[in-house]
């Protein structure tokens, strides 16, 4: 297959001949030698989405998501490989669960990788020794399913982990820096003012203190406060960024009511531009979307009892290419370019996903830059029935491949999916653990 005269993220015009599951090559004026030929003119060819945070929900919840659903929404917003989290039922935390979910993901039509979790009850030698994408996330506070734990146990499983060369990623929030004043208030905003920003920093500064001393390296995860994003970057660790604590800050939740409750919360609207601003200048490694979905009915619920989470694989892509089109906000297609599939594959070491070279995994996404659309709920394709998004401007995609197959296609109105097989990405190597 030859795609031809794409512009990639750096405004170059080139030819991608796609051979198998890999891309073949990268050039100008490339001769088609017996395949089919895609003409991408005046489109923007981008690596497919590397998201590293997705919650699935299966087993276990599959009522808020599936494997199936899940898969087809990011696949419809560009995301051509999702990590999943193991706060399921049962939660991944050892080798039957954790072959009991890859059982679940052979319903992907999207490559995938699988975290396991650490709780009192983990098996850590059976555990660690599965083909896991890193141990993660590790909850330093409780989060929808109750898995924090004390810093002994993330201490022992960093140590663990390390030994392995498994890289752990934190969900970093300190419950001792939680300001119980705020429980007294049932509006939206209640939520933001108790999980304060100061107990991501202390989250933050404790996870890298203990990384530090035993030279291990740590990812965290969903960064949502400038302080805890330079904390990480001081330590020499990585963070991620979601697009809604990018896009969205406390200002938001009169109109999103509990719907914007999620962990970490929103922050105030100063923190969220220094949160852009570092997503711009590079600090922040990569943008990971934490798709937590909950029903629309378990979500209209007090501010107390409402799960925490929002959705966004399948409008992450879709929001950061609006967001590149406009040259004010600083972000360039470039920059959406590392942070979405160059640099997770990077810091998580895939070596054949995130880059349009020649040898990498054939997993591309063709859009249309020069006009947008607005994001309505009813037109995606999660099983949850809402998006925290809605009527934001966005780019989806007219098609998205996995590994040289075509896996979705916007034919004018119409969405059609494919049944490719997503394949876990820590298998490519062929390398068997046992
Ligand atoms: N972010 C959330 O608010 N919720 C996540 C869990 C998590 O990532 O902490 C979920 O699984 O619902
Ligand atoms: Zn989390
Ligand atoms: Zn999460």
């Amino acid at each position: 297959m030859l795609i031809r005269n794409a512009t990639l993220a750096d405004g170059r015009q080139r030819d991608v001949r796609v051979r198998g599951e890999t891309i073949a090559e990268v050039g100008r004026d490339l001769e088609p030698d017996d395949e089919g030929t895609i003409e991408a003119t005046g489109k923007r060819l981008f690596p497919g989405m590397m998201d590293v945070h997705v919650h699935f929900r299966q087993p276990g919840y599959p009522h808020k998501e599936t494997w199936e659903s899940g898969s087809r929404a990011a696949a419809a917003g560009g995301v051509t490989t999702v990590v999943d989290q193991p706060n399921t039922d049962p939660p991944t935390i050892d080798g039957e669960a954790f072959d009991q979910k890859a059982e679940f993901a052979a319903d992907s039509i999207i490559d995938w990788g699988i975290n396991g979790g650490v709780t009192a009850d983990w098996i850590p030698n059976v555990l660690l020794r599965r083909r896991l994408f890193a141990l993660g996330e590790v909850f330093l506070a409780d989060s929808t399913g109750d898995m924090g734990i004390e810093t002994a146990l993330f201490e022992a499983a960093l140590e663990l982990a390390t030994e392995e060369g498994v890289t752990v990623t934190v969900h970093a929030e300190d419950a001792d820096r939680f300001n119980d004043d705020a429980r007294a208030r049932d509006d939206a905003d209640a939520w933001s003012a108790y999980r304060t920003a100061e107990a991501e920093a202390a989250a933050v500064t404790r996870a890298c203190e203990a990384a530090e001393r035993m030279g291990a390296r740590i990812h965290i995860a969903h960064t949502s406060t400038p302080e805890g994003i330079d904390i990480a970057a001081d330590a020499g660790m990585t963070t991620e960024v979601t697009p809604h604590h990018l896009l969205l800050s406390r200002k938001d939740l009169g109109e999103l009511g509990t719907f914007g409750r999620m962990n970490p919360p929103l922050r105030r609207e100063k923190r969220r531009r220094e949160v852009y601003d570092r997503v711009v200048d590079g600090t922040v490694d990569m943008i990971a979307t934490d798709h937590a979905p909950h029903t629309r009915e378990e979500k209209d619920a007090s501010i107390w009892d409402a799960p925490s989470g929002v959705p966004g694989v399948e409008t992450v892509l879709p929001l950061l290419l609006a967001e590149a089109r406009d040259p004010d906000t600083g972000l360039t297609y470039e920059r959406v370019r590392d942070l979405t599939a160059a640099n997770p594959a990077d810091v998580f070491d895939v070596p054949q996903k995130g880059r349009i070279e020649p040898g990498k995994d054939a997993d591309l996404v063709l859009v249309d830059t020069t006009e947008t659309t607005e994001i309505r709920a009813g037109d995606l394709h999660t099983d949850c029935g809402w998006t925290p998004f809605e009527g934001f401007e966005a780019v989806f995609p007219e098609w998205t491949m996995v590994r040289g197959t075509m896996v979705y296609e916007r034919d004018s109105d119409e969405d059609v999916f494919y049944g490719h097989q997503g394949e876990n990405v820590r298998d490519a190597d062929g390398e068997v653990l046992e």
